[in-house]
């Protein structure tokens, strides 16, 4: 019955693999990739167009689908069936509906906040004119909010129905999907009744997925999480229903809690650059550049103890080659009887970054990240230690975080694989004053007592996940698979073919 068909469907690849196969280009579309199905009008313009006269009146569906194209980017894309028996068409638009309404994955309603000052400010154009179109095809309806103020977001989770939604959509970059999951986490808890103050508290996991439609300065989580800040590609993995779950580790300073962390715990060299890029917030994404340039000139180091738990439940090690990411399946061991004794280790010094990276922090400025090997969903964190060096020695291992070259393979810098860890400052935080003016005054000033060597400073800040911690003593608590993403991790790169 198709015939003078462009293209062509087998009707046993739909029953046998829930794939169709469009054999004009050989491509094949599993069903959970397909992102609607309707029929297609045919006007009479085209109808008259020659080709189709020696047919009778032709019927037709187009399928609309996930493309891949180059650097792990997803595009809509579809194709339309043409047939002459309308109730052959209807039954294959049919078909095709109640397969994908069995896909329950997918949301049909969300909520969605965008910041709109993120990044290049481009949050609501982003939303309205990449996004809006594809979730319109999809049939998804949304809620928007469009922010007024810092922590916006976050407190309107905690007042929202938020039983309507099957997810939670956040435009914007780090800070905003920081502040999302704090709405949502921390809502969830006061839900469940679990006090986020106790450090031992046993978390409870959310049910709604966070989607992040990438409109920020760094965009870290959604790089390592989907390969790429793109916005239409994220909009795709929301519209499919991806779930992809990730670790998140809770920050307290004596028994109070601080904040959540997803992406990157970091004191020393990143908290100083983001407490001095946060002045220059109006020069938009070149201010990491400056403050980082500035920082890496400033060269200060900060004593303090660093404890830690080692994740002895995990497989893999931060050091290994080959990135361990592969996402949802958690990849412990076994876990840890209590009876088993928690070992802690004990380390000293004067350290010019601690790094705790939940993830492998990949973004546009370093593609493998800070490390490149960190599990994104099993328990734990990877710690790294980078001691006092020479300015050289420091420049050189920065530069290794944008090549290939192994950026723990010095005699400076060590990384663990945790699940908790502490860290006190030599120098105990002042919190009505004087350490706080010495820090405010310090920040630009380039040592010249020690050129060649570090300068010492009491007390840098934690950056956690772009924002800033006030206190400097913290204690960090991995928490297994706490948060779902609309996601699924990062693909192996398809082969020429597939993408032709
Ligand atoms: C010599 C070049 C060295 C480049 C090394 C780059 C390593 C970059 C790793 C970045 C990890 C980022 C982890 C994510 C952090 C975000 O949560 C967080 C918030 O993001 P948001 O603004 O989107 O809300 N972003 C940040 O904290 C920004 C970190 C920015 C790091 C910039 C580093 C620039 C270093 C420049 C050194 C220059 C030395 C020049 C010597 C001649
Ligand atoms: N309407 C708003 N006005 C001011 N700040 C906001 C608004 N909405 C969100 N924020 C805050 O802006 C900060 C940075 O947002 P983010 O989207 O991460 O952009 P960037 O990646 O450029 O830092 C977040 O900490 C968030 O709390
Ligand atoms: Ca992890």
């Amino acid at each position: 019955p198709w015939k003078g068909l462009r293209t062509y469907i087998s009707p046993f690849n739909i029953a046998f693999s829930y794939c169709f196969s469009v054999l004009t280009d050989t491509c094949s579309v599993p069903v959970s990739e397909i992102i609607t199905v309707e029929e297609t009008e045919i006007d009479e313009k085209h109808y008259h167009s020659g080709k189709w006269q020696k047919m009778a009146k032709p019927y037709a569906f187009t399928v609309y689908y996930v493309k891949r194209a180059r650097r792990h980017r997803w595009r809509c894309s579809h194709v339309t069936f043409w047939c002459t028996e309308e109730g052959l068409c209807n039954q294959w638009i049919q078909t095709l509906k109640e397969l994908l309404e069995k896909l329950t994955c997918r949301p049909k309603h969300l909520l969605v906040y965008i910041n709109p000052f993120g990044g290049k400010r481009q949050g609501k154009r982003i939303y309205e004119q990449k996004v809006v179109p594809l979730f319109n095809l999809a049939s998804i309806t949304a809620d928007v909010i469009v922010t007024e103020h810092a922590n916006h977001a976050k407190d309107s989770l905690f007042e929202i129905n938020i039983e309507k939604y099957d997810g939670v959509v956040c435009v914007g970059g780090d800070g905003m999907f920081s502040e999302v999951l704090h709405g949502l986490i921390g809502r969830t808890q006061r839900d469940c009744g679990v006090d986020q103050n106790n450090p031992k508290a046993s978390l409870v996991q959310c049910n709604l997925r966070i989607g992040i439609i990438p409109a920020g300065s760094t965009d870290c989580v959604c790089y390592a999480t989907v390969g790429v800040n793109d916005p239409v590609t994220s909009a795709l993995h929301i519209i499919i229903g991806d779930s992809l779950a990730m670790d998140v580790s809770s920050v307290h300073h004596n028994n109070t809690f601080l904040k959540y962390s997803v992406s990157l715990l970091g004191y020393g060299f990143y908290g100083d650059i983001l407490r001095d890029s946060e002045k220059k917030r109006w020069m938009g994404l070149i201010r990491y550049d400056l403050s980082g340039f500035k920082t890496f000139l400033s060269h200060h180091c900060y004593e303090g103890t660093v404890a830690f738990l080692p994740a002895q439940h995990t497989v893999g090690s931060p050091r290994d080659k080959k990135s361990s990411f592969h996402g949802a399946e958690c990849r412990q061991k076994k876990r840890l009887g209590s009876e088993e004794v928690e070992e802690w280790k004990v380390i000293q010094g004067k350290f010019l970054a601690i790094n705790a990276a939940n993830m492998s922090c990949a973004c546009p400025r370093s593609p493998k990240g800070l490390s490149p090997a960190a599990h994104l969903a099993d328990g734990s964190s990877d710690l790294i230690l980078v001691r006092k060096c020479s300015r050289l020695n420091f420049l050189r291992y920065l530069i290794r975080h944008t090549n290939q070259d192994d950026q723990f393979d010095f005699a400076f810098v060590e990384v663990y694989r945790v699940r908790k860890f502490q860290f006190t400052s030599k120098h105990v935080d002042d919190e009505d004053g004087d350490l706080k003016d010495l820090g405010k005054k310090r920040f630009g000033q380039i040592c010249s007592d020690h050129p060649a060597c570090c300068c010492s400073l009491p007390n840098s800040t934690w950056n956690c996940d772009g924002e800033i911690l006030n206190n400097s003593a913290i204690e960090v608590r991995v928490h297994c698979q706490l948060l779902q993403l609309f996601a699924r991790g990062i693909e192996e790169t398809p082969t020429q073919e597939a993408l032709s």
